[in-house]
């Protein structure tokens, strides 16, 4: 029984809608990490589910990104368990046969903003307190490789150097300008835009429009999956680096303070 994950029928036969929901801040801990993959793999079990809507249950945070306090104070082992959860969900999502579209209906910084970015098509909600964007340099981290592949197929390589190194966080309409979402519509259209896009895309037949995508993604896939090992190890020796961690300390503390 998935509790941080919510899969419902969607209104139009065929869809199903996922929706994140681990308050307070729909952060991917292991457990919701290790959730996602099992609805995934339901869904991508299920022929009667052709497409699937993501969105968050509460408009307001989308996903904040990978959870923090898994990569603080943590031991080696812990670090490489949750590099491969996060690993895992990323080959599910992008290598998804379903068409995927994503409804960003709040913040979408890092790791969301990598969730969002292996859909097929991305609509958001024009609030200008949402911003998308790969921020981990501002936390004194690096993108891997297939964060910053996964960026580079959506919006071109000058694009994403300049957004990987400033790490930033697009409002909307900078963000459509950019390319890395598709359509900017007003909150209380999100959901019935995404299930517009949703039926175009299921006007296509699956078998062409799934080996198209398929021959589009796979060489991305297959540079991790032929070295997720080294991955692994790579992410462990960053993460317990005390510089770094002192970095995440010093961030976390900020996010906590910023409340009071
Ligand atoms: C190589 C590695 C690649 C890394 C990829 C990543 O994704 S790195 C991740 C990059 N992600 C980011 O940079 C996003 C960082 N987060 C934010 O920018 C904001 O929290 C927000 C805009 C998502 C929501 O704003 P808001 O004003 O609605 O909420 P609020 O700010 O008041 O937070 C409420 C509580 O949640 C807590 N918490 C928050 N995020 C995380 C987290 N990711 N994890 C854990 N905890 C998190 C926060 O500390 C606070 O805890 P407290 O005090 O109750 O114990």
């Amino acid at each position: 029984m998935s509790h941080r994950v919510l899969v419902e029928a969607g209104p139009a036969a065929g869809v199903a809608v996922l929706k994140f929901r681990n308050p307070p801040v729909n952060a991917l801990s292991l457990e919701m990490l290790m959730e996602l993959v099992i609805s995934l793999e339901k869904l991508e079990n299920d022929k009667a589910v052709r497409g699937i809507v993501i969105t968050a249950e509460n408009p307001g945070i989308f996903l904040a990104g990978l959870d923090l306090t898994e990569m603080c104070g943590r031991n080696p082992a812990h670090y490489a368990k949750y590099w491969e959860a996060v690993q895992e969900l990323w080959l599910r999502l992008y290598q998804s046969s379903k068409v995927l579209v994503a409804a960003i209906n709040g913040a979408c910084p890092a790791g969301g903003c990598l969730a969002s970015l292996t859909c097929d098509y991305r609509v958001m909600a024009d609030n200008p307190k949402y911003t998308i964007g790969l921020n981990e340099t501002q936390l004194g981290i690096i993108a891997p490789f297939w964060f910053k592949d996964t960026l580079v197929n959506t919006v071109g390589h000058r694009a994403a150097e300049q957004a990987l190194q400033l790490g930033t966080l697009f409002p909307p309409a900078k963000a459509l300008q950019v390319g890395i979402v598709d359509q900017v519509v007003p909150e209380e259209q999100l959901q019935s835009a995404a299930l517009s896009v949703m039926a175009q895309w299921l006007a296509i037949p699956d078998h062409a429009r799934q080996l198209t995508k398929t021959m589009m993604r796979k060489p991305t896939v297959d540079q991790l999956v032929k070295q997720r090992e080294a991955d692994i190890q790579s992410f462990v020796g960053l993460i317990s680096q005390d510089s770094i961690q002192r970095a995440l300390q010093t961030y976390l503390q900020k996010l906590r303070q910023k409340k009071g």
